[in-house]
């Protein structure tokens, strides 16, 4: 009796692409580790690569063209060069070297792979890391603080200052604002609005120095304090929280509360955060982003409409949210989820 095939009509491709982002990052992250995009800033051949960092000649051929293959570097007459966004974004030095972020995100992830993740699927958490610990937080604000000014701050410079009344306001506190780049953007697009930046005493001095670096001395005030527990200042026509909720998203009718009191009448509460549906299933991007951590028992994510309630719960007079798309510089952790909230005037 013959056997027919299959009948297959879908799409199976992907799953063998799967395999290959893998491949990807190893590859990009290899080139980062040895600080090959240093070495091609100016055309040079693949032994000359080797030679400068004692590699073997072969394979570090073979590496470079699948860099070319991934549009990292260019190839001509048997010369390799970093293309625009590698010039800008790879090589080790300047404010928009990204390699040390790239490393540093890997790191949150490293518990789940190779195995790790079959493991907690299996065996659930292990012991639990204080996630909300300062010293984690000042190294992730120096290291990350490239990330955000390659466009993740001037993208949400950008949409406060879209608020009706943004050239209103005379006063802004940023909560949680970790380098404080956020709010050095925040700030730079107004004329005249005074900021107060607001962290954890490691993360703040961090911001301290980020403030003198753009020289908004005049217009910045930073903060040391932890604002679940201390005076967090009051009279402000806007409030920010950007990424900073999660750690208390089962308590944030005490955040809330207290922004609603330190806020003028009329002013505007703006939290940047996650929105994963209700069973946890989607947007892929923020699911994924999340995961590392969800399977190590820390569950931080926020879910859509959370926040929003969450202020109408303590008296704001309205709320909006927008979802806004992975991109703008924001990219890599999934949409985001804007909320504004209005005290009521
Ligand atoms: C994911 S980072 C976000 C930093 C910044 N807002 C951004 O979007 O780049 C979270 C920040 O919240 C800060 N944070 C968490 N809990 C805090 C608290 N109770 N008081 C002050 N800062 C806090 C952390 O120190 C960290 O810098």
């Amino acid at each position: 009796m013959r056997k027919e095939l299959p009948k297959v009509n879908s799409d199976w491709g992907r799953f063998f692409m799967f395999q290959r982002e893998t491949l990807r990052w190893e590859l990009l992250k290899t080139a980062i580790e040895l600080g090959l995009f240093d070495l091609t800033t100016e055309a040079v051949t693949s032994d000359e690569v080797a030679d400068g960092l004692c590699l073997h000649r072969e394979n570090t051929e073979h590496m470079m063209n699948a860099l070319v293959a991934l549009g990292c570097l260019s190839k001509e007459d048997g010369k390799y060069v970093n293309n625009g966004q590698a010039e800008s974004f790879l090589t080790s030095e300047g404010e928009t070297s990204l390699g040390e972020s790239l490393l540093y995100m890997e790191k949150w992830m490293l518990p789940v792979m190779n195995g790790g993740m079959k493991d907690l699927v299996k065996n659930g958490p292990k012991e639990r890391k204080n996630i909300a610990d300062p010293a984690i937080w000042e190294q992730g604000a120096r290291i990350t603080v490239n990330h955000s000014r390659c466009g993740r701050a001037q993208f949400i410079a950008d949409r406060v200052s879209e608020l009706p009344e943004f050239q209103s306001f005379g006063s802004m506190l940023d909560l949680g604002a970790g380098p404080g780049i956020i709010a050095v953007a925040v700030t730079s697009v107004h004329d005249s609005m005074k900021s107060v930046v607001l962290d954890q005493s490691p993360v703040a001095k961090v911001a301290e120095e980020i403030v003198r670096e753009y020289g908004m001395e005049d217009r910045m005030t930073v903060r040391s304090g932890d604002y679940m527990k201390d005076d967090i200042g009051s009279g402000y026509d806007l409030i920010m929280a950007n990424f900073t909720l999660n750690f208390y998203r089962d308590d944030l009718s005490s955040v809330m509360t207290k922004v609603r009191d330190a806020l003028n009448p009329g002013g505007v509460f703006v939290v940047m955060s996650d929105g994963i549906s209700f069973d946890g299933t989607g947007p892929a991007d923020s699911v994924l982003s999340w995961l590392p951590t969800t399977l190590q028992g820390e569950d931080m994510s926020i879910r859509t409409g959370q926040i929003s309630s969450a202020m109408l719960e303590v008296g704001f007079g309205s709320t909006e949210v927008r979802v806004l798309p992975d991109e703008g510089g924001m990219q890599g952790h999934g949409p985001v989820e804007m909320t504004v909230g209005r005290k009521k005037a």
